[in-house]
């Protein structure tokens, strides 16, 4: 008797549950306006949740654009998102409309973290964001970025690295990790005031933190639409991890900043924690300023984005010059005929190296570095191509459908950075390349990722010659997807040019 009331009893538990799960779907439906972007045929109260590809997003979404349009939407649980696809599409919900879509969506997974309030990267578009967006540009500016200052600071990494790499004696070897750290290096000179080892352990794991975050804002991603998923266990165990990186991380860059506080001194800012505290210091009372609880989040987000998207787009460059030796050639004569090997060019040189210059935009553009971008929200209804979409819905941008699309890139699966040179040999940049997207979200350290690629790109093929192993199987360049698309592990030969 007692089971049959336990099983009826969960009937009835079941029963209501879905109820409500058909009640918020259908509430969510009649929400859409007549003129909502079409979308693919879905499940019941999954829509297309379960449709949409883990793995390879970014070519799913541009399969269906050829099908759907260049804006189509998304039924993902009880919640619409829209996607924007193509250059057109893009710029004019970007650019023209950006007053509407430069929000950042609630999204379950970051919102008990405080990152809307906080943050810059996750941050709700007003008045708050604005001011933290202009005082962590003031900032980059501040110590050099775009400048001959910044230069000695990543040039001291660009060394470390060669040397990194001439210790591997020409033998297969690893390349992602002493890039990482050495890309690193050059953000937490600017964040933290300082530099780490490779092999110190607390850095180390903070890094791990950094690549397990940008994996996991990806396949955490269901959660973000049934937060009630946090009860089932595949999806417990990921939100268990998300808290426990989000809180050592803090903890890590919570030492940093009370090592600051004792030793600050207004006069002497040494980094962006200094920043941070003089801003507290001049500022405090005053409506918008930095506080407290705003610096660890904005020292790690600038400490993650600035070194994972940049090592990663360094990755693919090393990767696609040593399956194409001829442009390598090309590259390094260039070097060499203009600059020599004895030292790293200036940045304010890279006119006079067009064939660098183009290899580095190919290697955005071949593999982008984000391919779906960050994701957007509308603050207040819009239209975009002749669709209506209502205010707070979620806006995913597809880069890679720009990247990717034949109209403005021939044969784009090809590696050819001559698609970046003019009849007369100089750099042009069509409109369809966005690697760091565009509008009033584009990306805040721009400037600092194209002075690190241009240098820590020309010292290396300066001294070596990338190749990969003898025999060694073809790689595969179709990348693995998390908030980045990183290279799969690969092993390349460092051959030394010196004889
Ligand atoms: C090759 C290197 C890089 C690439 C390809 C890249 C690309 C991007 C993209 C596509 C976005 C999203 C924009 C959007 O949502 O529309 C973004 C945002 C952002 N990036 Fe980067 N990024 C790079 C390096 C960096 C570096 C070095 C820093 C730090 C110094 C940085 C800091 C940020 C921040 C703070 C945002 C959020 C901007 C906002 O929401 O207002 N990025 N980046």
């Amino acid at each position: 008797m007692e089971s049959v009331d336990l099983s009826t009893g969960l009937v009835w538990v079941c029963t209501f549950l879905l109820s409500l799960l058909c009640l918020r779907t259908w509430v969510g439906r009649r929400r859409r306006p007549d003129k909502f972007p079409p979308s693919p045929p879905g499940l019941p109260f999954l829509g297309n949740l379960l449709s949409l590809s883990p793995r390879e997003p970014h070519l799913q979404l541009t399969a269906w654009r050829r099908r759907y349009g260049d804006v189509f939407s998304l039924r993902m649980g009880p919640q619409d998102v829209v996607v924007v696809n193509g250059c057109a599409a893009v710029r004019e919900a970007l650019v023209m409309k950006g007053a509407h879509i430069s929000d950042r969506p609630a999204l379950f997974i970051t919102d008990a973290f405080d990152c809307r309030e906080e943050g810059v990267t996750l941050g709700k578009y007003g008045k708050k964001w604005k001011y933290l967006r202009r005082f962590g540009l003031s900032a980059l500016r501040h110590f050099g970025v775009g400048k001959e200052k910044m230069q000695p600071i990543i040039r001291r990494e660009c060394r470390v690295l060669v040397s990194c790499f001439k210790d591997q004696e020409g033998r297969p070897f690893e390349v992602s990790r002493f890039i990482q750290t050495a890309v690193c290096n050059v953000i937490a000179s600017i964040v933290l005031g300082r530099r780490f080892e490779p092999d110190d352990p607390n850095f180390k794991e903070e890094i791990e933190r950094v690549d397990r975050t940008f994996q996991l804002f990806l396949d955490a991603q269901p959660l973000n639409f049934y937060p009630a998923l946090r009860h089932v266990p595949g999806f417990r165990g990921m939100l268990k991890e998300w808290e426990k990186i989000y809180h050592k991380s803090h903890q890590w860059f919570g030492k940093f900043v009370a090592d600051h506080k004792e030793t600050f001194d207004p006069t002497n800012i040494r980094d962006l924690i200094d920043m941070c505290l003089l801003e507290i210091e001049q500022k405090s009372g005053r409506e918008m300023s930095v506080t407290e609880v705003t610096i660890p989040h904005i020292t790690k987000e600038l400490f993650d984005a600035g070194t994972e998207t940049t090592a990663t787009t360094l990755g693919w460059a090393l990767l696609y010059l040593a399956l194409n030796p001829d442009w390598q050639r090309k590259v390094q004569d260039e070097l060499d005929a203009i600059v020599g090997s004895d030292e790293i060019p200036a940045y304010s040189r890279r006119e006079e190296l067009p064939y660098t210059e183009a290899t580095i935009l190919e290697s955005l553009r071949i593999r982008t570095t984000v391919p779906l971008a960050l994701p957007h929200s509308t603050s207040s209804p819009t239209s975009l191509q002749g669709y209506d979409i209502p205010a707070h819905t979620q806006v995913w941008v597809n880069l890679w459908s720009v990247h990717m699309d034949p109209a403005y890139w021939p044969h784009p699966d090809t590696f050819d950075p001559g698609r970046f040179l003019d009849g007369s040999g100089r750099v042009k940049v069509p409109e369809a390349f966005m690697p760091f997207s565009t509008g009033r979200r584009i990306c805040l350290g721009e400037q600092l990722a194209k002075m690190e690629l241009f240098l820590f790109l020309t010292s290396l093929l300066q001294q070596f010659t990338f190749k990969l192993p003898e025999g060694a199987p073809e790689p595969d360049l179709s990348g693995v997807m998390g908030a980045t698309l990183l290279p799969g592990p690969y092993k390349i030969q460092a051959i030394s040019r010196k004889k």
